[in-house]
């Protein structure tokens, strides 16, 4: 016994004692000392966690009830303890429920649900009573109104942290002036110390959830986010799982739960966009993965010495001679009749035969003669080293060539034409050895293989190709050849597995799994997802930040995981916004703004991968967050968005989502290039213009000394020079009254497209067609909206009494590409 085995029989024991101190630990004791994993690390942040807790399922409450949701949240300090108020106008919670709802970790009604939701876990609301509790001591109070109900239920409870059950201390009916809705009251340990982020949650949840009236009261401040919509978001409806993107684990779960008994069933029923059609492609792919697909080869062509007819009349025995000849016969045509065959089909060709001839020829074909025949046939196509007309084995290389032949000819199709022959012959001869090579067992004499399998052999014969050859067969030829073989080949019609016969099969499953990847199927549907809309983006956008440009975009909803995700972004530039510094970056999961571990998302990481230099940003180094004036949001919408934690704080890094992050902002900032593009180029017109406006007038004055005549008109000049568009009115005298004339010369290199109005101080005497005219309060609004192509003019033209007054207001084009002369 070696010294290390003897001290290991000298601690024997210690593992019995072990056992005795290991135990089962419940949920709610295990957060009970893992606060932070679910958000409620400190005073300052539980706070806030705890706002967003009750928050989030306000809103989610009252929106799956189809009620505009009207909070109230209030903040006060109580002696040593902050005392936190939420209340909502939702649906109410039933009073068999409440007690779970809130004294109960991992309980509630949306873990299961695929369908958008603030909430997931059911932990939120629970977790922030059990940290009240720690923290102060004092029971959570709860008062609530279901709908329909004369009264409300008021409870106070705390988490039992042993049995994860609520323990109840005070249970009572009571009056509450609100129809309907829920209050919560908790007192816990805390600081103001996160202020800002608290208000940051508030605001951002009212940009994001314009529906929703807010009030937030605490012990400095007083915010009221009103309504602004009495739109509700888009209803979501629950959803069944997308194939692309499911895990073999949940699969094997739905397959033992399902009650479908066959896997086309198992595919329609429990996914969704999984239809017939669907099903049975899926289960093709998943037929080539786990049988494999069979080779075809070509049948004999006339000059060959293969007779398939001897060969079978051969290997039937006792048919009598025209039932043998009518069947050997029928089976050399079938053969005969197709481009390719594979062992599948010509099984398929043989019964044929033999029920056709059996009931021609009054006689029966059991299964060995069947059998054999399939033998003989299959092994004439495969394998030439029997003669079939005498029974001799061929010695010549050329007759026992007709699978190299085969793969000689598909794999110079398959590769260059810089190959040469002798190689590719080479290598046709190894393939065709590894089909010949695995006679051993029956999937392969069918010459079934799956991709893999495929690819295995032509790498191990590329391999000795290069070996032996002293040529390279590189990966791209190797997969050239694979697929052109793989092409070839033929999904196998075997049955696949039932129910349960894949229930506990894990390699079966996983092949149905990698089908179901494989398989094109139509994204899932986007009802279960409320996105927030490039327009109510930008509306949010807007209502939040004073900014020159605002930009926005949502993606197509794609799948991770089984769940659809939908990917927003947007983008406010300018304005008031802070120049200095980097930018900030706004994110929000499912319309939950996101307010900590921002270094931890993979919307963060995002952000700072794209080369913001190429948008027209600051971005010092090319990495890290660009600079300037700008705020960079993003909304990821999914029925289970993938957090780093229980705490929800930031998006975990999964590359489905990063990329449509990535795809989404782009999207936007593409917008803010084109933007800062078109201001710099306007800004350089601007300088350009200013310039000219400060010399032609010197130049102009100086001109009109030396020549003596009258100076030149500076409007006129300035806008030819600068390819300007000019409007330019005219008036002339015409008896008691003015003819006005408002000349459009685009002197621009684009058609433009104006709306040119007039206000006028009196009645216009003769109004043009093309105008339309308002009165309002004694100014007549003569508004044209002319079209006028690049180097052209067009003139506008009413008349009026002669002491009128004017003002001309152009829109439609940029203010530095317009020169209006108006005196
Ligand atoms: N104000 C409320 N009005 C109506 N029902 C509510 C309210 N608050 C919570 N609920 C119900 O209680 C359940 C549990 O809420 P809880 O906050 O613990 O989890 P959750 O919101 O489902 O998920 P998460 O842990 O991700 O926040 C919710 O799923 C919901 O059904």
């Amino acid at each position: 016994m070696t010294s290390f085995q003897s001290t290991l029989e000298d601690e024997e024991g210690i593992a019995e004692e072990l056992a005795e101190s290991q135990q089962a630990i419940s949920i709610a004791e295990f957060f009970e000392k893992n606060k932070h994993m679910l958000g409620f690390d400190s005073g300052a942040r539980g706070l806030v966690t705890a706002v967003k807790e009750a928050v989030d399922n306000a809103l989610d409450a009252a929106e799956e009830a189809g009620i505009l949701p009207d909070i109230y949240v209030e903040i006060e300090e109580a002696g040593d303890y902050y005392r936190l108020i939420v209340e909502d106008n939702g649906p109410g919670i039933t009073k068999e429920s409440l007690p779970k709802v809130f004294g109960k970790l991992l309980y509630g009604s949306r873990f299961h649900a695929r369908e958008q939701s603030r909430g997931q876990q059911g932990i939120g609301i629970s977790a922030a009573v059990l940290y009240s509790q720690l923290t102060s001591g004092k029971p959570a109070k709860i008062t609530s109104r279901p709908q329909g109900a004369s009264d409300a239920q008021y409870f106070e409870l705390i988490v039992d942290t042993d049995s994860n059950e609520p323990e109840i201390s005070v249970d009572e009916t009571t009056s509450w002036d609100r129809p309907h809705g829920t209050r919560i009251e908790l007192e816990m340990e805390g600081n103001m110390r996160a202020r800002s982020q608290l208000h940051d949650y508030i605001k951002h949840t009212a940009v994001v959830n314009p529906h929703a009236r807010l009030e937030l009261r605490e012990p400095q401040e007083h915010f009221k986010f009103e309504r602004a919509t009495d739109q509700l978001p888009e209803e979501t409806e629950e959803i069944r799982p997308h194939p692309h993107g499911v895990e073999l684990g949940t699969v094997m779960k739905m397959l033992s739960a399902t009650d479908s008994q066959t896997a086309s069933g198992f595919l329609q029923e429990e996914f969704t966009r999984v239809g017939k059609k669907t099903a049975e492609s899926v289960i093709d792919e998943f037929r080539d993965r786990h049988y494999g697909r069979e080779m075809r080869w070509r049948p004999p062509a006339g000059h060959e010495s293969i007779d398939i007819e001897a060969a079978i009349t051969e290997a039937t025995a006792n048919k009598g001679a025209d039932a043998t000849a009518a069947f050997a016969e029928q089976i050399a045509t079938g053969v005969g009749d197709t481009d390719r065959i594979a062992h599948h089909e010509l099984h398929e060709v043989v019964e044929t035969a033999a029920d056709t001839v059996a009931d021609e020829h009054g006689t029966t074909f059991g299964d060995t003669v069947r059998e054999n025949a399939l033998e003989v046939v299959w092994n004439a196509l495969i394998d030439a080293r029997e003669d079939d007309s005498d029974g001799e084995d061929i010695e010549d290389d050329d007759a026992q060539s007709r699978l190299v032949a085969d793969l000689y000819e598909l794999t110079d199709d398959a590769t260059s034409t810089r190959k040469d022959d002798e190689v590719i012959h080479a290598f046709g001869e190894r393939l065709a050895a590894k089909f010949e090579d695995e006679h051993a067992d029956r999937e392969n004499v069918r010459h079934r293989l799956s991709r893999r399998d495929l690819r295995d052999h032509v790498d191990r014969a590329a391999e000795l190709t290069e070996e032996y050859d002293d040529v390279t067969f590189g990966d791209t030829a190797r997969e050239n050849v694979t697929e052109a073989i793989w092409d070839l080949m033929v999904t196998v019609p075997d049955d696949p597995p039932l129910v349960r016969e894949f229930n506990g099969d894990r390699d079966a499953t996983s092949d149905l799994v990698e089908g179901m990847r494989a398989t094109d199927i139509m994204a899932p549907p986007t009802r279960c997802l409320a996105p927030i809309t490039e327009d109510l983006i930008s509306a949010g956008l807007e209502k939040e930040f004073d900014a020159d440009f605002y930009s926005s975009a949502t993606r197509d909803a794609e799948v991770h995981g089984g769940d659809p995700f939908i990917v927003e972004a947007g983008i406010a530039y300018g304005g008031d916004l802070e120049a200095e510094g980097s930018v900030d970056v706004m994110r929000f999961a499912n319309r939950v703004p996101l307010v900590y571990q921002r270094g931890a998302c993979a919307t963060t990481d995002v952000v700072k991968a794209i080369g913001w230099r190429n948008y027209g940003l600051d971005h010092p180094g090319g990495s890290g967050l660009p600079n300037g004036p700008a705020v960079i949001m993003v909304h990821v919408a999914s029925t289970n968005v993938p957090f780093t934690s229980e705490s929800k704080d930031a998006v975990a890094n999964v590359p489905e989502m990063e990329d449509e992050i990535e795809l989404a902002i782009r999207e936007a900032a593409r917008e803010l290039k084109s933007y800062l593009n078109k201001r710099r180029s306007m800004e350089q017109r601007r300088k350009k213009q200013n310039v000219l406006g400060k010399i032609l007038p010197e130049m102009a004055t100086k001109v009109a000394e030396v020549t003596g005549r009258n100076e030149p008109d500076i409007d006129d000049a300035i806008a030819r020079i600068m390819n300007n568009v000019l409007v330019e009115r005219s008036v002339s005298e015409n008896g008691t009254s003015n003819t006005v004339s408002v000349t459009i010369e685009n002197n621009s290199n684009t058609s433009e497209s104006l709306e040119v109005t007039e206000i006028v101080t009196a009645e216009p005497t003769t109004i043009p067609d093309d105008a339309n005219v308002v009165e309002m309060d004694g100014e007549w609004f003569l508004k044209w909206e002319p079209d006028v192509s690049s180097g052209e003019e067009a003139t506008l033209e009413y008349e009026v009494a002669d002491d009128a007054a004017f003002d001309l207001d152009v829109k439609g084009v940029e203010a530095e590409k317009l020169t209006v002369s108006d005196q």
